[in-house]
């Protein structure tokens, strides 16, 4: 190992990876320390800019220990995931030259040098919308590009796999397929592409972010209950899932809305079934989360073929998925007319994202919405009562790309200097 002066030198590697919704969802393990799920699982990456964690590894021979800052505030790095994630993209470090900087680093060395690493998440952590897998897709990507690590991105999935299930497929844009694997060493159990974001280009993605607070059962403590629990769990894996993951497929190659909308619908709603089925039961949705499916579906059902998809995770949040910016703007006045900003609210911290969507629902303005007309589906249905303040804002965005590295030096998170978070 060499540097202009010995003890000074810091070298640093910055990535954004996106989050992702699974349209058919990861729940439950098969091998808990390796993290091998009982189902393949299927997701859509979303658009970085709006949902993402941006990471910076740093590398020098004055750190004394591995370090790390989440969202500015120091985590252990003591876990097993971490520490899972941290062996494994060391074991495959390469040597390193960095000729501008007089930085040599040889392979061996990486066993003997500590790392610095901050990372931020441009939108609520533990809240349900899977900041573990950006956080840990960027981890790996990040630590991969600083120690020059060569491997296929199949690869990496699987070492991101270790820190979080669901972060292996974020690893990918656009659609992405978690092939469950059948080894014991889960060396298959990987990511796959099965098409780029550009592929279907109109979908329109609504996040009605319905509590940003953490959540009282995590993802990982849940799903071990229900797999020790719920016959449900086991009949869906074996039985509903592999048919759901061929025809989804085909509605994802041939942009078969209907059947793609069908089948995320379903899937979510057996996922959370699984978590009634679960002992004691788990409640992730909650009576926000149930008028949305009352609303997505009675539109629905009024226009005879599916408008919207709408999908859950772990939590109250509802992702939505709409054909195209028509469709998204219809479900945006519905959506407003139901829930719309608590008083004083003004629309542009209400609204997230990609806010152009308003100006195509005709929604400029707080006026605006109060102006909205009732949904015509809704007459004489259900009371005309509204729900504000129930909604803590919506993000609008779309599928986005994978993981890439920022070059800029100015978007690192960590002092180049002290190598301390900036
Ligand atoms: N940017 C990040 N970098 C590294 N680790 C992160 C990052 N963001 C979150 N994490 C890890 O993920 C944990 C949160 O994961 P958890 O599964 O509880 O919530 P979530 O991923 O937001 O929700 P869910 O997976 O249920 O959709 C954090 O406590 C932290 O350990
Ligand atoms: C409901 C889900 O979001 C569950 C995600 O679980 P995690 O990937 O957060 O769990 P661990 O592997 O234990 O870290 C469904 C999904 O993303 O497929």
């Amino acid at each position: 190992m060499t540097g202009e002066s010995e003890k000074s030198w810091i070298l640093m590697a910055t990535a954004r990876s996106p989050t992702n919704i699974a349209v058919i969802k990861y729940w439950g393990k098969r091998d808990e320390e390796l993290i091998l799920p009982v189902n393949d699982s299927i997701s859509v990456t979303l658009d970085p800019d709006h949902l993402s964690a941006t990471t910076t590894v740093a590398v020098s021979p004055s750190f004394e220990q591995d370090r790390m800052w989440l969202n500015g505030k120091e985590i252990s790095l003591s876990g097993g995931r971490y520490q899972n994630c941290l062996r494994e993209i060391r074991k495959r470090a390469r040597d390193v030259e960095d000729e501008k900087k007089g930085i040599r680093i040889q392979k061996d060395d990486w066993n003997n040098l500590h790392v610095h690493i901050a990372s931020y998440n441009n939108f609520p952590t533990a809240a349900g919308l899977a900041s573990s897998a950006a956080g840990f897709a960027c981890l790996v990507f990040a630590l991969a590009k600083l120690m020059n690590v060569k491997e296929e991105y199949g690869e990496l999935s699987s070492i991101a796999r270790q820190g979080s299930g669901s972060a292996c497929r974020s690893i990918y844009g656009g659609f992405v397929k978690w092939a469950m694997g059948n080894n014991p060493d889960g060396s298959d159990s990987i990511a796959i592409q099965l098409a780029e974001e550009t592929h279907w280009n109109d979908l329109f993605i609504v996040i009605a972010v319905v509590s940003s607070k953490q959540k009282e059962t995590s993802s990982t403590s849940g799903m071990r209950e229900s797999v020790q629990t719920s016959a449900l769990l086991k009949y869906r894996a074996e039985t509903v899932v592999p048919s759901r993951v061929l025809k989804i497929e085909e509605a994802i190659r041939d942009h078969d809305f209907a059947s793609f909308a069908r089948i995320t619908c379903a899937d979510s709603n057996q996922f959370h079934a699984i978590c009634l089925d679960t002992t004691p039961p788990i409640f992730y949705m909650n009576d926000t989360s149930h008028r949305i499916i009352s609303l997505v579906e009675r539109w629905n059902q009024s226009e005879g073929t599916l408008q919207v998809a709408y999908t859950f995770d772990a939590g109250p949040n509802a992702v939505m998925i709409a054909p195209n910016r028509q469709a998204a703007a219809l479900l945006l006045q519905r959506l407003l007319f139901y829930f719309p900003p608590p008083q004083d609210t003004d629309l542009t911290s209400y609204i997230l994202g990609d806010k152009s969507i308003l100006q195509e629902a005709g929604l400029q303005s707080v006026e605006g919405i109060e102006a909205l007309a009732p949904p015509p589906e809704s007459k004489d249905k259900v009371p005309r009562k509204k729900f504000a303040g129930d909604i803590s804002y919506f993000i609008c965005t779309r599928i986005g790309s994978g993981p890439k590295l920022l070059a800029d030096e100015n978007q690192a998170l960590i002092d180049p200097v002290n190598g301390l978070p900036k």
